[in-house]
């Protein structure tokens, strides 16, 4: 039986088209929300594939929410598209569009407004983060897990500080469900690049070393999640692989695990599990 596992995606100009062509029904989908692209753009191709009949969790960067009747008008759309999990967090923009500062004021009012009856994952950071104390950050998840129903983890490239987090979560009393964030197969130097953007540093440093392991890691010139996944497969505390797909859908043959054993990643996106 396959580990389940969730494909993330970015709301880009064609993606409901790609989507169709390389992602089976049964396969979970979460929907990026990027400052740059607002909340509207993460909707539209959310209930776009809704309607399809894909299980979809919409990302709600609370920072780009205008105001309370945007945040009613979203939970509305889902409604309509039978959306019943989103992804709230605080969001990357600086200053806030409107009326909520982070992910927790959102959740508090997403439970009102459906009477508790939408699922939401929140996240949570194995390397920290680059602008919020650590402390800062399992506070914030205290005071989140009684309106959330998973935490999703930050992209890392070491299993052990994933395992490492989801244990710490559980000493600090914090009970969800943990999704491990793993990229998906794509450019080395494109994954360098965004990781260094979102503050992923250590684990990717151990990553552009040019050890045996990290050799093993990047085959190529292409990240290749199999053995992170492998390492992660099956370990208590961990629900499941959150995949940062960066919209790289079709199976990308990956030559390491080609001529060795069978790549992931294709079979990840296909969705083999059904209960993610
Ligand atoms: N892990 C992921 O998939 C994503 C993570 N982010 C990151 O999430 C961060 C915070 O979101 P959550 O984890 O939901 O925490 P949160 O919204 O629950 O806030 C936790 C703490 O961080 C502070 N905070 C929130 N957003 C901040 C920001 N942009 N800059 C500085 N401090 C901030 C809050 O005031 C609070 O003290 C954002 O800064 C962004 O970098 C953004 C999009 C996706
Ligand atoms: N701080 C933070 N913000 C995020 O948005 C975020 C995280 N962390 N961690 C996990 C994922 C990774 N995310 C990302 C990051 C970059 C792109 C990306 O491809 N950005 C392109 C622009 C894409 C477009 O405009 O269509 C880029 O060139 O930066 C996508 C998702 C979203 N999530």
């Amino acid at each position: 039986m396959m580990f389940p596992t969730r494909i993330e995606i970015i709301p880009s100009a064609g993606i409901v088209d790609q989507v169709q062509a390389n992602v089976p029904l049964t396969t979970t989908l979460t929907m990026t929300c990027l400052p740059h692209h607002g909340i509207e753009r993460t909707m539209r191709a959310s209930v776009e594939l809704g309607t399809l009949g894909y299980k979809v969790i919409p990302h709600l960067a609370a920072r780009s929410i205008h105001d309370r009747a945007e945040l009613t008008g979203i939970l509305r759309d889902c409604d309509v598209a039978g959306i019943n999990e989103v992804f709230v967090i605080g969001g990357d923009r600086k200053n806030p569009a409107g009326p909520y500062d982070s992910a927790l004021p959102v959740l508090e009012d997403i439970a009102q407004y459906t009477g508790g009856m939408m699922r939401a994952g929140v996240a949570g950071y194995p390397e920290g983060h680059p602008s919020v104390a650590a402390l800062d950050l399992i506070d914030a998840l205290q005071a989140k897990q009684h309106l959330a129903t998973s935490v999703v983890t930050q992209m890392c490239f070491d299993a052990p500080k994933i395992l490492d987090f989801a244990a710490l979560l559980r000493r600090e009393g914090v009970n969800l469900p943990v999704w491990a964030g793993v990229a998906g197969s794509v450019p080395r130097t494109k994954l360098v690049a965004l990781a260094t953007k979102i503050g992923v540093g250590s684990s990717l440093k151990f990553l552009s070393r040019k050890g045996p392991l990290a050799r093993k890691l990047l085959s190529g010139d292409r990240y290749s999640p199999d053995a992170l996944v492998a390492a992660l497969e099956n370990q208590p505390g961990i629900a499941g692989i959150h995949l940062y797909s960066f919209n790289n859908l079709d199976a990308v043959p990956n030559e390491a695990a080609a001529s060795s054993t069978k790549a992931l990643q294709p079979e990840l996106i296909r969705g083999a599990a059904r209960d993610n």
